[in-house]
């Protein structure tokens, strides 16, 4: 027969075991943890609950939710998993940037764009249309919103439509999702539109509420218009579909930067859909080069991101550790990977979770679902970031933000999970310690004042 004095008990264990179980609260967090108690309450008891659905239906719930209004105030710290092309607003580009001059438009022969700026018609391209210049283009048309409009979904995976019915596969939403940033591509590598983009892409996370960014970035003016803000460092990338003899030129190029970019360059990663690419395993020679120089080039090595069961490439989150990787990006495989699971664990390693990333790539369809949900409940170390917001239809950190606190545990998540969080993200960064601590002194700053304003 059960005791109910240790049922209590192990119900207490296993609360302080979550993410944010242990963070003791001030009395007027308590105030506002009992005020976000009642929204969550209220938020689980609904009858379209937003994580189980895709978020392309979900977000218009979640953005009524008045959890989600508390999100974006929250002082969130780092978003330390972005992609460089998919921070900023699609709708930006298209309305500032296409309407700059001298940018030129073609179709792929598949239905996808291509852009590229000039001073006279580039060169055709292979299985695309004739480059039309936009500004010649618009002046023909009648209705120029349909364009524009046009425009806008070819670079996003944002759709109107039934979402499963757009990609009903892992094959075809990756397929329009690589077409979608090498639309945006031809836009952003124009040097002039290169600044101005990460100008917007940083405001529109520090719009958010959030005070650093970690993406394959450059740094930009924004610091000294914004002293609150951290800035952004780099994390060098290459597509993992290279050859591994091309790879050993990269990791040389990326250990050159480290050098030559102490402050701007975190380190090194691979991207692409993992499925399709190589395993970690196959370029070990390239990326053990920098350890057997006495290098240190940090990686933060994308691995885990399938839910395909023990292919090579679910190799990749043991290797990524194994190869000493600072942070894993993604980590959804890891619950079938109890080693690299608990290596991850000791070592302090966090998994960056991006959970619309991964519903729209379709590796998961109800976030109550989502690995990490097991993860938050057992204190594992990880951060919340947005991959690819603009791709999305996400903004910042919220959206995603939501989705982990009301979709990972619900009601077992608390003020004291969202300030574990957030703090996660500083402490998890690659700001030297001197500036974490700046970072971490000005974060608690803010906290207070969102916990006081918000009670
Ligand atoms: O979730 C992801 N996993 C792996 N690769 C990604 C993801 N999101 C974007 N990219 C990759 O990043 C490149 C642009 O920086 C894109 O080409 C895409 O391959």
């Amino acid at each position: 027969i059960p005791d109910p004095g240790r049922r209590e008990e192990l119900i207490k264990l296993e609360a302080s075991m979550r993410v944010g179980g242990n963070v003791r609260l001030s009395p007027e967090e308590k105030l506002l943890d009992a005020r976000l108690s009642k929204l969550m309450q209220e938020e689980v008891a609904k009858e379209d609950f937003p994580p189980a659905l895709h978020f392309f239906k979900a977000r218009p719930l979640i953005r009524s939710s008045p959890i989600y209004s508390l999100l974006q105030k929250m002082p969130k710290g780092a978003a330390l998993h972005v992609h460089d092309f998919a921070m900023v607003d699609v709708e930006w580009l298209v309305r500032n940037v296409t309407y700059r001059p001298h940018c030129y438009m073609c179709y792929t022969d598949d239905g996808s764009l291509r852009f590229f700026f000039s001073s006279g018609p580039p060169k055709p391209l292979t299985q695309c249309s004739p480059w039309t210049l936009l500004e010649k283009l618009r002046a023909k048309m009648v209705n120029v919103t349909d364009l524009d409009n046009s425009l806008i979904s070819n670079m996003t995976l944002w759709t109107q439509e039934d979402p499963e019915e757009a990609y009903p596969s892992q094959d075809v939403v990756w397929k329009r999702f690589e077409q979608a940033f090498l639309a945006t591509l031809g836009l952003v590598s124009y040097a002039p539109v290169f600044k101005d983009y990460y100008h917007e892409g940083l405001s529109q996370f520090y719009r958010d509420n959030v005070m650093y960014v970690e993406v394959r970035a450059l740094l930009t003016q924004f610091v000294e218009e914004h002293p609150d803000f951290f800035g952004a460092r780099i994390i060098y990338t290459v597509h993992r579909g290279i050859n591994a003899s091309v790879l050993i030129l990269v990791v040389k190029e990326a250990m050159k930067l480290q050098v030559d970019f102490p402050e701007t360059m975190a380190g090194f990663d691979l991207v692409g859909r993992e499925d399709t690419g190589w395993p970690l395993w196959y370029f070990r020679e390239a990326l053990s080069l920098p350890a057997s120089q006495g290098f240190k080039l940090p990686y933060f090595f994308h691995a885990g991101e399938t839910d395909q069961e023990g292919t090579e490439v679910d190799q990749n989150m043991l290797d990524a550790l194994l190869f000493n990787t600072s942070r894993i990006g993604h980590g959804f495989a890891v619950l079938r990977h109890p080693v690299a699971k608990n290596l991850s664990r000791l070592n302090g390693v966090p998994l960056e979770v991006c959970p619309i990333s991964n519903q729209v790539l379709k590796l998961v369809t109800d976030l109550r679902n989502h690995p990490a949900a097991v993860l938050m409940s057992e204190g594992h170390p990880l951060v919340i970031s947005s991959d690819d917001p603009s791709m999305f239809g996400a903004s910042g950190l919220s959206d995603d933000f939501y989705e982990a606190f009301v979709g990972f545990g619900g009601p077992s998540n608390n003020l004291g999970s969202l300030k574990e969080l957030a703090m996660n993200s500083i402490r998890y960064s690659s700001l030297p310690p001197n500036l974490q601590e700046k970072a971490m002194a000005l974060w608690q700053t803010k906290w207070n004042t969102f916990v006081i304003e918000n009670l």
